[in-house]
């Protein structure tokens, strides 16, 4: 067999199939689903391919249509090898309407015709006599009822006119006539006898409706990846002696079944396999005339050409179209950089107020203790030291909550109603006073008893830290008031070590402004990824991904298009999160507005490249996300966004320093806090990490797009 595809193809074939064999699986474990399969199809002529569920139809076809390879044989499709420069194929002579129906439910009938035919290179005007014609064919609802609207058997429809709007020499449809009703799929039936007949176009079509086949010119009976049998209907049902063509079916697969028993493969007796050879020899079949205008619209149609150009812009139209009416979608990329820079803003970094700290003052009863109030007297000899203390605690930050005894207060830690417990003993003011003056000669006992002691709930460290920061304070504040009441420098109360104005950031910082940096890359980067993935991987599992490589646009073409749209959407959140963060929030700012731009700008380039990644190894929405979800910890942790990089273990540190987020990370903060320009080395360096790592995963993706799923 395949010595005759050596020599030249015959013009007159439109599709000639020879020893295809494909599996799937691994080759240790293959599933093989075409086995040494046999096909031809004549131009003018409607072949349909019948099989039971599973035995490899829409394999095949998609194998014809350049969108699958075989492993091994050869097809021949309207004279050239699909996937091959010049072939045509996929391309324009094609119409491939997938077994799916490839819609976008945002669109209208007219939207999808515009789309399709904007990906074939067709004009406005060209789409509108098409679509004219073929809503009149295919009976279609108003060109702009939403296709969320239709019925299935509509929407078969609708799939069927896009398969056909261009006006392609060969068809293939899969399952065009599942869901239509018997009236319409007559129509649908004498439309493809017309343009075989008038137009010597070709049809292959698979159907569960096996005595709708009888209508085709040829049929091949396909089982477990073979042919059973290829020939015209009458042929098949006269040769086999049955009356209809599902007892042939039948009497075809026994004999297969006899045959494997015997030992004896397809491979073997492939070129016994019933086909009918040369011309076809069909009956008339009794035409309706459907509409003489499909010659005429025919001789108007122009070569066309897909285009990068018509793919942008279908990629655009969806887009549009697709968040004008999901407003959820539109909620989702204006809303959500906003939501999540506000939760970062309000909820992280702040100091923490209104903590309840228990307080034993043994220097007064306990009626007073509650309330130190006409007792904190100044002076440097006031009766109650303790109560000048208490009166230091911010009550904002720290809520008193009074114990009798020391153990009261420990157990009030224990059990989680306060952060910690402060202790002050029966002799504090007595015991400064003395200290005071004695000071050269301080014993121990008179060193214990002006302590105020201090036992703290650590397990919440940010809490503790703060509360010993603030008893610190407070101290710090009573005894340079004390010292001062008593003629002494105040200087003599605070420590040796001074802090002077800080050389960069604030006097005072918080967590938000180390941070920030992170979180706006973070928020930058997993909305770009987020949205590009989902995005892409919609629209393969919806086929649109499919149908636009089968009407021509190469893999990289439909990435291009795919890239310009979701950057346009990134540069629209970077804007949204940085107007916020910098002119409404007001988030620490020394640096250039324009660096600041340019880095997230970056960091979501990368992040809508690791969608695409993304989607091209994931084949549906819940792997994606889980990929994506699973992603997020480690970009946050690793980067250094919620910890210093200084305080990781060494290995990790090496490890994260090489992460794109991280030195971006560096050099976002080193811009806001310090006002660095892009002379420094923590400047620069991320710049052009970030830009080698994206560079590294837009050539990864425009290489894998060809194997995505
Ligand atoms: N991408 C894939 N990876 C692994 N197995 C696959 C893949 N696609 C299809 N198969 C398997 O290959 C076999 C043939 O599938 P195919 O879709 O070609 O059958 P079909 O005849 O078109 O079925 P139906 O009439 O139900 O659409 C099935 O067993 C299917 O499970």
């Amino acid at each position: 067999m395949s010595a005759e595809m050596d020599v030249l193809p015959d013009v007159e074939l439109a599709v000639s199939v020879r020893d295809a064999y494909k599996f799937y699986g691994s080759k240790k474990k293959p599933v093989v689903v075409l086995n040494q399969l046999n096909m031809t199809v004549a131009r003018g002529c409607i072949y349909g391919l019948l099989g039971a569920s599973g035995c490899g139809k829409t394999t095949l076809l998609t194998c014809i249509v350049g969108r699958r390879k075989l492993m091994s044989g050869q097809i021949l499709v309207l004279g050239g090898k699909p996937g091959t420069p010049g072939s045509g194929v996929p391309g324009p002579k094609v119409g491939y309407m997938p077994q799916e129906t490839a819609l976008l439910n945002e669109f209208t009938i007219r939207n999808t015709m515009n789309y399709f035919g904007k990906i074939y290179g067709m004009t406005t005007d060209e789409v509108e006599d098409r679509m004219h014609l073929l809503c009149g064919i295919l009976e279609l609802p108003p060109k702009d009822t939403q296709i969320l609207h239709l019925s299935g058997g509509q929407k078969r429809r609708v799939s069927l006119a896009a398969a056909l709007l261009h006006d392609p020499e060969l068809l293939i449809l899969d399952e065009p006539t599942v869901g239509v009703d018997p009236v319409l799929r007559h129509s649908i039936w004498e439309y493809l006898v017309e343009i075989t007949q008038k137009q010597n176009k070709a049809v292959i079509i698979t159907t569960h409706y096996i005595e709708e086949a009888r209508q085709a010119d040829k049929i091949g009976l396909m089982r477990e990846g073979t042919l059973l049998a290829e020939d015209a209907p009458e042929n098949l049902i006269r040769k086999h002696d049955c009356e209809t063509l599902e007892d042939v079916f039948l009497k075809l697969s026994r004999r297969q079944e006899e045959l494997k028993e015997l030992g004896i493969t397809s491979q073997s007796r492939s070129p016994a396999i019933e086909q009918s050879q040369g011309s076809i020899e069909k009956e008339p079949l009794p035409v309706v005339r459907v509409q003489d205008k499909v010659q005429e619209e025919r001789k108007k149609m122009r070569k066309l050409k897909p285009t990068i150009l018509g793919a942008l812009q279908s990629q655009l139209m969806m887009t549009a179209l697709r968040y004008y009416r999901n407003p959820g979608s539109l909620y989702f990329l204006v809303m959500f950089p906003i939501l999540q820079l506000l939760v970062f803003v309000y909820a992280v970094g702040h100091e923490p107020r209104s903590l309840p700290l228990a307080i034993v003052n043994e220097e007064l009863s306990f009626d007073n203790v509650t309330n130190c109030v006409g007792l904190a007297e100044p002076g440097c000899d006031p009766p109650f030291l303790s109560c000048r203390l208490m009166n230091e605690i911010n009550p904002e930050q720290i809520v008193p909550q009074f114990y009798l005894t020391w153990n009261e207060s420990l157990d009030a830690v224990k059990s989680g109603k306060v952060k910690g417990a402060l202790h002050i003993g029966p002799n504090f003011t007595e015991a400064w006073k003395e200290r005071r003056e004695v000071w050269q000669e301080v014993s121990d006992e008179l060193i214990d008893d002006s302590e105020i002691a201090v036992s703290l709930d650590m397990s919440e460290l940010p809490i503790a830290q703060f509360l010993s920061k603030e008893l610190l304070a407070s101290y710090k504040r009573f005894a340079k008031q004390l010292l001062q009441d008593c003629n002494i420098s105040a200087r003599h109360g605070d420590t040796p070590i001074q802090f002077q104005e800080p050389i960069f950031g604030r006097s005072s910082p918080n967590f938000t402004d180390f941070m920030a940096s992170g979180s706006i890359l973070t928020i930058v980067y997993f909305m770009s990824l987020g949205i590009t993935c989902v995005i892409m991987v919609t629209e393969t599992m919806e086929g649109i991904w499919d149908r636009a490589l089968v009407a021509g646009v190469t893999e990289q073409e439909v990435l291009v298009s795919h890239i310009v749209t979701q950057t346009i959407l990134m540069i629209i959140q970077v804007v949204i999160v940085l107007t916020l963060s910098l002119a409404i929030l007001k988030l620490e700012n020394e640096g250039s507005i324009l660096l600041i731009a340019v880095i997230c700008l970056i960091i979501g380039w990368f992040g809508v490249f690791m969608g695409v990644l993304i989607s091209i190894f994931c084949s549906n929405i819940n792997s994606a996300s889980y990929f994506s979800l699973g992603s997020f910890v480690p970009v946050v942790f690793l980067s250094g966004i919620a910890w210093p990089l200084e305080g990781m273990v060494p290995a990790l540190r090496t490890y994260s320093e090489f992460l794109p987020i991280t030195r971006a990370t560096t050099t976002l903060r080193a811009i806001m806090s310090r006002g660095w320009g892009i002379e420094y080395p923590d400047v620069y360096n991320g710049f052009a990490y970030s830009t080698v790592w994206t560079v590294i995963v837009s050539i990864i993706c425009f290489i894998g797009v060809r194997y995505k799923k």
